[in-house]
């Protein structure tokens, strides 16, 4: 819509900035307009081409004007509890960043904050957000976090709530939740790499919660970088026009500071909270500290809270009076009291983590209030046994399990017991990496030592009566379907959405295909990219399937899923037997095709683990009531002739006959010693 001319528009530009700032000289001090946009002089970047609408101009030219670094600089708690109860509600903006993964969400968050005073811009801050060991070490996000910032504008305070999300697609339930509590989103794309698979799930994430999306192309330092290509993208793929894009770098912070003024102009405040009603909040996330117990991150949408408020829970009834409230800015600050439409922390004195629940609704104890609308429970894909590598540790293990559950509410487990490695528990986890990263935690963080068993997904039993149960533990399934009231077996499939360039569509075809996926849907965007949809059995998804996606493209597929339910399938328990014995963490349910050469493998495996002993040990694997692999460990043999004189044949017949017969009992009593470690190394290896 063509309403404005250039000349009018340069018209108003004279005057929008002469109103705002009356000591500025358009032409020579703070911008330049020319025909394919405004220059910044003081920086002397391009900051805002031409657009048809002069209304957009007249935003970009206050950013241009407003956009000086302005860090809050406050002295105490107090007076930036005070500085920020004077916002009002309509000054509020909660944004939640998200992106495929490391396309730089927790880099700009870095930068955000640095502009707003709340970190030290000059103490070379790296990834503020990413709390944890485990995310320093391996440079990803694993859990979402919230940071409060105050941000002047226009003469005006805001205040801004921020949500770092993970960008790996099995922590996307902890951005869904995230989602919750934003109005609006940031939606980063890498200037080189453009957008993956996960910017598009994201995308329509975002905006099926109805967020405002802001486009920003990031790393447009690199040398790689094709802003031309990746605008396209996103005007195509999202919809969203070319000159809403921001173009920046986090790392260097070229251009960050235009997207505060963006986040105001463009994000609706929480209009829909409540200052003057009865408290009412949301719990967003939990975690555990060892002093002080549960700590929960509320979105409060009604009324006020403070230290002394009582308040209950929806879910559990239960009641308890806050002992502390306030933000985070970056860490734990304390408030005097909290208000609608902040996103905070508060701490009940609880000391049971399963007392809380994330998504529940807390509420004002003198009153009866609606529950707030909940999170979508979280279904695990991948469950593993896990057992305290030294039995006695069972009691300490457990607490650590329940500390770290509070801090992850996605992972679901329950106690087993496994003859071979003793007492243990059953965990449910939302894909492999998010395994991986809980066993790593448990591990640096408790200083715990487990025996994990190998990944496996939740199979289902249909019954020939009609009824179907879920297994998730591999030694529960049938050992064959004859004879039996089952009907048949069915397993979980997601569908798998690619992204690659088009000169890898072969070979990603064929590694779908050797996976024994289907394809849905192919289509070629105009940018040289495949987007590929393919069903594919869970249990191929878990076994490094994103690992194998990236060999065979070089490292430039991305990848996310979605479930799509129960298909029948031809599954076999296959199981490992020592000396006739069944070893039941070593069970695992592979589809046919698979059944031989695991096995083979399995027993050659083993067998490399186990120690000589005594007596000859066979191992076997048997799927479907046969054996379909078998090796033997030949008994170490005690030279009992050794002694004897060489003349004397009938004694050293009797004592070899005698050897035999002792060996034979120790086998028939089937008495083989397997050393923790030979589970270990087994498992680990898989
Ligand atoms: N050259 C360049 N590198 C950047 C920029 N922004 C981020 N990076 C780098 O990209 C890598 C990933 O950045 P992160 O901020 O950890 O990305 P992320 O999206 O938070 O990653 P996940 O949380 O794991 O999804 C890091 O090595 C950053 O230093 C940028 O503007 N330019």
């Amino acid at each position: 819509m063509n309403i404005f001319s250039w000349n009018y528009f340069s018209l108003v530009v004279k005057h929008t900035v002469h109103s705002l700032r009356p000591n500025l000289r358009y032409s020579r001090g703070g911008i330049r307009i020319s025909n394919i946009g405004v220059r910044c002089l003081s920086s002397n970047d391009y900051c805002f081409p031409k657009t048809d609408v002069a209304q957009s101009y007249m935003g970009y030219l206050n950013y241009t004007i407003d956009t000086k670094h302005n860090p809050i600089r406050v002295s105490s708690n107090k007076e930036l509890a005070e500085r920020m109860d004077r916002i009002p509600l309509e000054n509020y903006r909660n944004f939640i960043i998200v992106a495929h993964i490391d396309h730089g969400k927790s880099t700009l968050s870095d930068r955000l904050l640095e502009i707003t005073g709340v970190v030290n811009p000059h103490a070379k801050n790296s990834q503020v957000l990413d709390k944890l060991d485990v995310e320093k070490e391996r440079g990803i996000t694993v859990k979402a976090q919230t940071v409060s910032m105050i941000y002047h504008y226009r003469g005006e305070d805001y205040l801004l709530h921020l949500v770092d999300s993970p960008g790996h697609v099995d922590f996307r339930l902890e951005v869904s939740r995230s989602y919750a509590s934003c109005q609006g989103a940031i939606l980063l794309v890498d200037a080189a790499e453009g957008a993956k698979a996960q910017t598009v799930a994201n995308f329509y994430l975002a905006y099926s919660m109805d967020l405002k999306l802001i486009p920003v192309i990031n790393k447009i330092d690199l040398d790689t970088a094709d802003i031309p290509r990746v605008e396209e993208q996103i005007e195509n793929m999202f919809e969203l026009p070319k000159d809403d894009i921001v173009h920046l770098s986090a790392k260097t912070g070229k251009n960050v500071k235009y997207l505060l003024p963006k986040i105001i102009e463009s994000i609706p405040p929480p209009l829909n909270c409540q200052r003057d009603a009865p408290f009412r909040a949301q719990i967003v996330d939990s975690w555990y500290d060892s002093y002080l117990g549960v700590i929960l991150l509320i979105n409060i949408v009604d009324g006020t809270v403070q230290k002394g408020s009582k308040i209950s829970s929806y879910r559990t009834k239960n009641k308890f009076e806050v002992k502390e409230v306030g933000i985070m800015y970056p860490d734990r600050t304390p408030f005097p009291k909290l208000v609608a439409g902040q996103v905070a922390y508060i701490i009940p004195g609880l000391k049971n983590p399963n007392d809380v629940y994330v998504g529940d609704t807390l509420y004002d104890s003198n009153f009866s209030v609606e529950p707030l609308e909940g999170f979508e429970e979280p279904k695990p894909m991948v469950f593993v046994g896990a057992f305290p590598t030294q039995g006695t540790n069972f009691k300490k293990m457990e607490e650590s399990l329940n500390n770290l559950f509070l801090n992850d509410r996605s992972v679901t487990f329950q106690r087993a017991t496994s003859v071979a490695l003793g007492q243990g528990w059953r965990l449910g986890f939302l894909g492999s990496l998010h395994a991986s990263i809980f066993k790593e935690r448990l591990q640096k963080e408790y200083g715990e030592d487990l025996i994990i068993t190998a990944p496996t997904v939740p199979y289902k039993i249909h019954y020939k009566d009609g009824v179907e149960q879920i297994v998730s533990n591999p030694d529960d399934f049938p050992d064959s379907l004859e004879k039996t009231k089952i009907s048949y077996f069915s397993e979980p499939y997601v569908d798998a959405y690619m992204s690659f360039p088009k000169e890898y569509v072969g070979k990603v075809m064929q590694l779908c295909n050797a996976n024994r996926g289907a394809q849905e849907d192919i289509q070629y965007s105009p940018t040289g990219m495949v987007f590929l949809t393919y069903s594919i059995p869970t249990a191929q998804l878990i076994d490094d399937f994103f690992g194998k996606l990236k060999g065979v493209t070089k490292g430039y597929a991305s990848l996310d899923y979605e479930d799509a339910g129960y298909k029948p399938s031809d599954i076999y328990k296959l199981e490992i037997l020592v000396n006739g014995e069944g070893i039941d963490a070593l069970s695992t349910v592979l589809h046919k095709s698979e059944i031989n050469r695991n096995a083979k493998e399995f027993v050659q495996r083993f067998k490399k683990f186990m120690r000589i002993q005594q007596f000859e040990v066979v191992m076997q694997a048997k799927a479907n009531g046969r054996i379909v692999a078998r090796e033997t460990i030949h008994a170490r043999r005690k030279d009992v002739l050794a002694k004897l004189h060489a003349a004397d044949i009938s004694r050293k017949k009797k004592l070899l006959a005698r050897q035999k017969e002792g060996k034979k009992l120790l086998k028939s009593r089937g008495q083989v010693r397997i050393p923790p470690q030979a589970y270990q190394a087994f498992l680990r290896r898989q």
